[in-house]
Formats: structure tokens, C-alpha cells, sequence
């Protein structure tokens, strides 16, 4: 693929809604961009999509800027690629670090398609033209400011809600959404807020007809999620117990989960995602596309790993303007009627908005190959 450098930027991007779950509240994301240059002037973009401090998984913002700077720049030094689908490979001498590789391999991924004048979303086998944009509400200070917030996306035809909940903010929530939206299509997600001596309590789930429960208990819990899914009809979703297609072959082995969150950045990269789709779709394993409160750029490579014919379910992607005042990328991501269409034109098919990008900008390095 001849690539001849990678371009860092560090931006910090301020939330229209300051997001609050079971352990943080996010009211700005730092991320850096990922830009990858070829000898003809192309360029392929990527978003890295840890959070400033390591309540999701292990990874932050700055250990993300140290992998890919340390060992993830080097190895690509040390090899000429000739597909996207080698980085995998490539950087498996370098453990975990899974957000970090994401970015990296995201960027090559448009490069690819770019050069190869193909959209991305075809690149990696997807279908749709349209993707399904769910919504994910975070902990409000009152539940009539939840309600309302809901109401506001029920009336724009979100085809779905998820809302966040933690002990002392969840049966009695779930309770009062129900009473006001009887048949909403609704999920909750606990963000591991729970552990199996809660198992009794969480049988009350039942009771909300919900699409699922996301992430109840601690990230390597398999086994107790699989005692938690045999006791509950509710579907159990896992979101951070997935780092890579092995995890999902536990779970389903298990029985920890009926459904499984797909996000890029958390495991590894478009390859592994695919891979994990893949392995679900031929299972009949519901997938979704997860997000991570991403700017434009992580954005649209989630658009089209959701055009996978796998990802049946609605994902956590909404507008540009739900997030944020300026998207980095034009046009921006509309939700229409509660869908977006999938872009057509080559790579991941939305331009850089670059006076968007040196507003936010913080930083810039660039590293020759
Ligand atoms: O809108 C989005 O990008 C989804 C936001 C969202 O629900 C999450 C983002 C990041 C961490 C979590 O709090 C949560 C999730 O667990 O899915
Ligand atoms: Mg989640």
C-alpha cells in the first residue's frame, strides 16, 4: 500500500450533552485523529475512542497516543502491507491495546478503499443502504428530564431507546418509562453497576419487556452472566466483556449473553469486527454497533460496519448534532426518520472538515514511515 506517513492531531471536542452512566459522567472527549498518507497524497482517517481516565476498559487517551507513537508506528515501519486485513496480524506482537490498533488500522482501511475507489461499507461486505440510529440516554438528575428527553426522540422516530442505570437508579426508572411509553422499544445498560449477589434483584428486569441488559456485571464475569441469563428471560447483552472473537466464542459457549455490542475500537479493529459478526450472523447471535460518544470520523466507520447484514439490531449512532455543536466531517451524519443513509462515494464517504478540525485541535505530530 506504500504508506509514507502517519499524521497524529490531538483534539478536544466538547459534548452538547454531557453524558452520565453508572461510574462517569464525559463532558468532553479528547481523541486523537489518525491519518494515513500514501505516495500519491491520499488520505485515510481514523478516530481513536478511549476516554481521558480508564472507566471503560484499561485504555485512555494517553495510552492510546503512547502505543500507537512506542509500537504501532514501528511495526508499520517494518512491513509493507498489501491489504488492511495484515494489521491485524501485524500488530498482534503488541498485546491488548485494542483502541489504539483500532485507530490505526481504521485509517488504513480508508486508505485502501480511497485507492481502490470502493466504498468502505462494501469493502468490508455490507448491504444496507440505510442503518437503524438507536439512541443511548445517559443518568439525568431527575427522571422528568430523562422522560422528556425520551419523548423528544420517541416523537423524531428513534427506532429505539437506551437509557443507563445503577443501583438506586434503575426498577424504579424502568417503571416509570414504562408508564409513559408502554410499548417503546427499550434497553438498559448497567455498565458492570451490578455483582451475582444481586441475581435475585435483577429477576424484577423481567418485568419491562426490555430488548435486552447490557453489561450487568464485570467485564471477565462470564460465568456469573451465564448464571444471571439462565435465571432471567430478559436477554443479557455483553459490551465490555468483548475484546475479540475469542471472548465471544466463551460467551456464547457459556451461555453469558444472547446478544453481543460490536465496537471497533474495543476490539481491535474492523478486521475483528467483521470476524465477530461473521461468527454471530452464522449463528443467528443478534449484533449491534456500540459507540463510544465518537466525532465524525469514528462515526462513520460505524455507519458502515452497521451496514453488515448481521447488525439487525439498532445501533448506538446518532446525528452529528446530538453530539456535538461542529462535526469534524461534512456533510454531517443526519438521522432521518430514525435512520441514516449509508454514504456511497469512496472510503468511509463524509470529507474532513478541516476548519472544524484546527478549531479543536491541540496538538499535531507527524511521523514519516
Ligand atoms: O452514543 C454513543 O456513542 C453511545 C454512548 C454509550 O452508551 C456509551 C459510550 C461509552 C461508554 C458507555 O458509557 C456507553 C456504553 O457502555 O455503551
Ligand atoms: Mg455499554
Amino acid at each position: 500500500m506504500k504508506l509514507t506517513e502517519i499524521r497524529l492531531q490531538r483534539l478536544k471536542m466538547k459534548l452538547n450533552n454531557p453524558f452520565r452512566n453508572s461510574i462517569s459522567a464525559v463532558n468532553a472527549k479528547e481523541l486523537y485523529i489518525i491519518t494515513a498518507i500514501d505516495e500519491a497524497g491520499i488520505e485515510g482517517y481514523g478516530e481513536t475512542v478511549a476516554f481521558d481516565t480508564p472507566w471503560y476498559t484499561e485504555e485512555t487517551v494517553a495510552t492510546n497516543r503512547m502505543a500507537i507513537e512506542s509500537w504501532l508506528i514501528p511495526l508499520l515501519r517494518e512491513k509493507t502491507i498489501s491489504h488492511p486485513e495484515e494489521i491485524t496480524e501485524l500488530f498482534s506482537v503488541v498485546k491488548r491495546n485494542q483502541m489504539a490498533k483500532a485507530a490505526v488500522e481504521e485509517a488504513i482501511w480508508d486508505l485502501y478503499a480511497k485507492q481502490t475507489e470502493t466504498p468502505l461499507y462494501q469493502l468490508l461486505g455490507g448491504n444496507r443502504t440505510k442503518i437503524a440510529a438507536g439512541i443511548s440516554l445517559g443518568i439525568e438528575p431527575d427522571v422528568k428530564d430523562l422522560l422528556k428527553k425520551i419523548e423528544q426522540k420517541v416523537i423524531a422516530g428513534c427506532p429505539r431507546v437506551k437509557v443507563k442505570i445503577k443501583k438506586g437508579w434503575d426498577m424504579d426508572i424502568l417503571r416509570e418509562i414504562r408508564r409513559h411509553f408502554p410499548t417503546l422499544p427499550l434497553m438498559a445498560d448497567a455498565n458492570s453497576a451490578y455483582c451475582i449477589r444481586d441475581l435475585d434483584y435483577l429477576r424484577q428486569l423481567d418485568e419491562f419487556d426490555l430488548m435486552m441488559i447490557e453489561q450487568p456485571f464485570e467485564d471477565g464475569d462470564f460465568a456469573d452472566h451465564a448464571q444471571l441469563q439462565r435465571a432471567i428471560k430478559t436477554p443479557v447483552c455483553l459490551d465490555e466483556s468483548i475484546h475479540s472473537l475469542q471472548d465471544v466464542r466463551t460467551a456464547l459457549e457459556l451461555g453469558s449473553c444472547k446478544v453481543i455490542n460490536i465496537k471497533i475500537g474495543r476490539v481491535g479493529g474492523l478486521a475483528e469486527a467483521k470476524k465477530i459478526h461473521d461468527y454471530c450472523f452464522a449463528r443467528n447471535i443478534p449484533v449491534w454497533c456500540g459507540g463510544m460518544l465518537e466525532a465524525g470520523i469514528g462515526r462513520a466507520h460505524n455507519i458502515a460496519l452497521a451496514s453488515l447484514p448481521g447488525f439487525t439490531l439498532p445501533g448506538d449512532i446518532g446525528g452529528s448534532a446530538h453530539y456535538w455543536k461542529k462535526d469534524i466531517i461534512h456533510p454531517e451524519v443526519v438521522v432521518t426518520n430514525g435512520e441514516i443513509t449509508v454514504p456511497k462515494s469512496p472510503g468511509i464517504g463524509y470529507e474532513i472538515d478541516r476548519d472544524a478540525i484546527r478549531k479543536y485541535l491541540i496538538e499535531e505530530q507527524i511521523f514519516p514511515l
